[in-house]
């Protein structure tokens, strides 16, 4: 059985059709890359997943329908996001935003302590005290990772991780989400193709909210399909272009 299976995921905002009859599913282990192009629908679908935008379509998470459920209970089932821009509590310390990822657990317990993301993650041990708008983007995304792992998550889902980093900074991400990736499934958004090629074993490509590429990552090493997807042609991008 699929841990998350998504069928027939449409989402709009007005009359932008985001995501266009989206099927995607994962099973309980490994990491999945959502990719495509700005505008394909990536967040969009993260953002359905996590009942923060409305949609048509099935989510079913673990055999149970999220339908109509709020997002932090979709949370407290251990489907837990890591949205783009890392939304930290920024009067918080980076201690303070770990210890309020820990409400997410519910009822589940378990999962990293503090101690084992800043196993993860040592730069932040160094500075648990620290206001968390003070932070680089770098350490602002560690504990946005950190804050989603102490909250047991049984599913992950980032939202480009590396978005805005150096490259040294974003391989340390990534070093990072490969070793999470080995405990926890992952379902990663990314523009930056390649970083998430080398640590997730299946993909989906989308174009203008529909699937144009669903299988293994080997699928995509001659490089045309994501191409096509991210600089366009017509095979790739069904139904009406958008901004
Ligand atoms: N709140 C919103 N209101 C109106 N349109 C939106 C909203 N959010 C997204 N869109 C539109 O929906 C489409 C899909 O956006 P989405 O953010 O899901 O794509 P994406 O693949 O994640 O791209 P990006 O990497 O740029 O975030 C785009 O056309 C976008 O302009």
């Amino acid at each position: 059985m699929s841990m998350l299976s998504i069928s027939g995921l449409r989402v709009r905002y007005g009359t932008t059709v985001a995501v266009d009859g989206l099927d995607l599913a994962m099973a309980s282990s490994g990491a999945l890359a959502l990719l495509g192009a700005n505008g394909a629908g990536k967040s969009s679908t993260l953002k359905a997943v996590s009942g923060l935008v409305p949609h048509e379509g099935e989510v079913v998470f673990d055999g149970v329908s999220l339908r109509g459920m709020s997002p932090e209970r979709i949370a407290r089932l251990g489907l837990i996001h890591v949205p783009e821009g890392r939304r930290l509590f920024g009067n918080l310390t980076v201690l303070e935003n770990l210890q309020v990822g820990m409400t997410a657990q519910g009822r589940r317990g378990g999962g990293h302590t503090v101690d084992d993301v800043f196993d993860l993650f040592p730069a932040l041990r160094e500075i648990p005290h620290q206001m968390a708008w003070t932070l680089s983007g770098g350490q602002q995304q560690m504990v946005a990772i950190g804050r989603a792992l102490v909250g047991n998550p049984r599913l992950i889902m980032l939202d480009e991780p590396s978005l805005g980093l150096s490259p040294l900074v974003a391989q340390t991400v990534y070093e990072a989400l490969r070793q999470i990736a080995g405990r926890t499934p992952v379902l990663l958004v990314e523009q930056n193709f390649s970083a998430a090629l080398r640590i997730c074993d299946r993909a989906v490509v989308l174009a203008n909210g529909r699937a144009v590429y669903t299988g293994d990552v080997a699928g995509l090493a001659d490089g045309t399909l994501l191409q096509n997807a991210y600089f366009g042609s017509p095979e790739a991008t069904p139904g009406s272009a958008k901004g």
